[in-house]
């Protein structure tokens, strides 16, 4: 048990240990009859990535998965340190795969400090991961304040609570902010958030992975020279 008055208890470990071991040991990847492993034909792809990614997008969508379009982004601090977490994806297209967030948050201050970033994302439903890694660029303001205004009175709220990645004195504090900024939302759904960002990743590698039953996944990889065109290869999984 804590006995500093902590925020939760802290048990002794071993039977939580050995129930995660338990649990580790019994779960599978690429289980069949519960995971789908569609054939991917590599000699029948584009010639660039963005339209394999939006080929393989519409079939996980189809295949049920759930939220294919939260997607992990990894940073790097100033030092190089490196940082991941869960993001939307709100576009991927010939200039590039998009996210939002505030320049004013962790997140931010990485791509302030080091513009490169990369993306992966996991489809269990079909067995597949996308990997995509390439600087990263800010939209115009207009371009972040459409994109925002387009989506959900939620996603506005959120924005507009702001004051990402910092310290939260108490849950009280956050429901006053977010309940303001409901309301803001709700009756003034043009209200700006002036840190909100919509940044571009200008793809310099896309890897497609697609999991095979007998482990002999197909990964392949397309990268480009800047400037270049795309070129593609396999790899070893
Ligand atoms: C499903 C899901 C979707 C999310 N989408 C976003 C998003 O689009 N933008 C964002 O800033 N944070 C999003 N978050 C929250 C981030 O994962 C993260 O907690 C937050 O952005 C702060 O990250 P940072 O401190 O590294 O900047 C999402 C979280 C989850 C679980």
């Amino acid at each position: 048990m804590a006995e500093d008055g902590g925020i939760g208890d802290i048990t002794d470990g071993t039977a939580g240990d050995r129930d995660l071991d338990d649990l580790l040991r019994s779960l599978r990847v690429w289980a069949p009859g519960v995971t789908s492993l569609p054939a991917f034909d590599v000699g029948a792809v584009p010639g660039e990535p963005s339209a394999l990614f939006t080929a393989w997008f519409a079939e996980v969508v189809a295949a049920g998965e759930r939220e294919p379009h939260a997607v992990s982004l990894a940073t790097a601090d100033e030092e190089g340190r490196p940082d991941v977490r869960i993001v939307m994806l709100h576009g991927a297209d010939e200039r590039g795969w998009s996210f939002a967030t505030h320049r004013t948050s962790r997140k931010g201050g990485h791509l302030a400090a080091r513009p490169y970033a990369a993306l992966v994302f996991y489809w269990p439903a079909l067995g597949r991961q996308v990997r995509v890694r390439g600087p990263v660029t800010a939209a115009p303001a207009a371009e972040a304040r459409s994109d925002l205004h387009a989506r959900s009175t939620g996603a506005l709220a959120a924005a507009l609570t702001g004051r990402q990645s910092e310290p939260l004195a108490s849950l009280d504090d956050l429901r006053t902010a977010s309940e303001a900024a409901w309301d803001r939302a709700r009756t003034h759904p043009e209200t700006e958030s002036p840190t909100w960002t919509l940044y571009r990743l200008t793809p310099e590698e896309v890897e497609f992975f697609q999991g095979e039953e007998h482990r002999r996944h197909v990964r392949l990889r397309y990268w480009r020279e800047e400037g270049g065109p795309w070129q593609r290869g396999l790899l070893w999984p």
